[in-house]
């Protein structure tokens, strides 16, 4: 897919911006502070409804504007696309071709899009918590129904929790708290499940990416740890049992401590590199090495499931990496997915490699 034209009004920094591009690579050089990032961000919003940078939609407003409104029109196999999206303190309003879309969910998918971006490092040397939002975010692009069964949980956990908080110090028998934990575990092996079959996917396309990126020396895994012994891959009924006993087991900690302690919302990714664990063993080029892979395998993982690359938005990245993994990087994508650069100077993009460029000059929210 391509983006062909996004507008912006009251976003960020932008008051108005209209953007028309033909190209497969599309530079956008400017200072610091001048909104490239926000332009980036932007076509992200326009894909997820969410930014990669914050949970709170109001910064994406201009500051003392009472709504921001984006706009793109993509080229898809099938055909162009219109997106809308609306947001303002009232929520969001979201139109595809002109329909508006009652559930994000319908919305999002649309436009496909992957970012690689400085923070990204932290999904290999972050919390736990910046794992789960990465596998969620890229999860949910490519199957939205995943995002409802992940806001049920959440909902059934914030209850679980309250419940747990007011039983806090009891013991005995709770019929309540037995109603919680089938919700619970119903909701939570559904998104196990799509978490595990997610990752076995992305580790095929990693490894193999990361071989190439490291000139064959290094092996790239990927590991799944959540609650349930065993493989996350099993059948509903049971891991449904597995998830109920496990319940059971650490129900008095549960009592004691006032909040759950079993499900997805504590899963987590482990990367390793030829069997060391990359996070502890790992140079600071491992693990941009390895968040990069992680990445690209994604475009590919997108392409497959959905039937068409997305975009690929690299936010002040390329300047980081050597002359080695640039070419490696550009030369594997640059004919089959449309890609987005950010740069404060072009001198540190090796562009004699690029093809059907276009650059772009931001000043203080405008584009030249
Ligand atoms: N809601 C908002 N309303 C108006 N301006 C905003 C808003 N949020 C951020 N900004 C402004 O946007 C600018 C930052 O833009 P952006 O992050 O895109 O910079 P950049 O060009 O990517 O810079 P760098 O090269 O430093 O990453 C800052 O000047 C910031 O004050």
């Amino acid at each position: 897919m391509q983006l062909k034209k996004l507008s912006l009004q009251q976003y960020r920094n932008y008051e108005r911006m209209e953007f028309e591009t033909n190209h497969m690579v599309n530079i956008i050089v400017g200072p610091n502070a001048q909104g490239k990032t926000n332009l980036l961000e932007s076509i992200f919003v326009l894909a997820l409804t969410k930014s990669h940078r914050t949970n709170q939609d109001k910064e994406l407003i201009r500051w003392n504007a009472p709504s921001a409104l984006l706009h793109a029109e993509i080229e898809k196999k099938y055909g162009p696309v219109k997106l809308d999206l609306a947001i303002s303190a009232k929520g969001k309003k979201a139109k595809v071709n002109g329909l508006e879309q009652k559930k994000l969910s319908n919305f999002i998918g649309s436009l496909n899009v992957v970012m690689f971006a400085p923070e990204d490092l932290e999904i290999v040397k972050g919390s736990p918590s910046v794992r789960r939002r990465f596998l969620d975010m890229e999860i949910g692009q490519v199957y939205p129904a995943y995002l409802y069964d992940l806001s049920q949980y959440n909902k059934i956990l914030h209850q679980r929790n309250n419940y747990l908080k007011q039983m806090f110090g009891s013991s005995g028998a709770s019929p309540l708290l037995e109603v919680w934990n089938e919700q619970l575990a119903q909701f939570g092996i559904k998104i196990m499940k799509k978490r595990q079959s997610f990752i076995k996917k992305l580790q095929l396309w990693a490894e193999k990416i990361h071989a190439g990126i490291t000139n064959g020396q290094e092996q790239l895994q990927i590991d799944y740890e959540h609650s349930l012994a065993g493989d996350a891959q099993e059948d509903d009924a049971v891991l449904f049992d597995q998830f109920m006993i496990k319940l059971s087991q650490v129900r008095d900690q549960e009592m004691r401590r006032g909040v759950s302690l079993v499900g997805p919302h504590r899963d987590d990714l482990r990367f390793y590199i030829n069997g060391k664990e990359v996070q502890t063993f790992g140079s600071q080029g491992q693990q941009r090495t390895t968040a990069l892979s992680l990445k690209l395998a994604e475009i590919e993982l997108v392409q497959e499931e959905v039937g068409e690359y997305p975009l690929l938005l690299l936010d002040d990245v390329l300047s980081e990496l050597d002359h080695y993994r640039q070419t490696q990087l550009i030369e594997t994508f640059q004919r089959k997915v449309q890609t987005f650069i950010t740069t404060t100077g072009i001198e540190s993009i090796n562009l004699s490699n690029l093809e059907d460029v276009s650059m772009i000059q931001v000043r203080d929210g405008s584009l030249t």
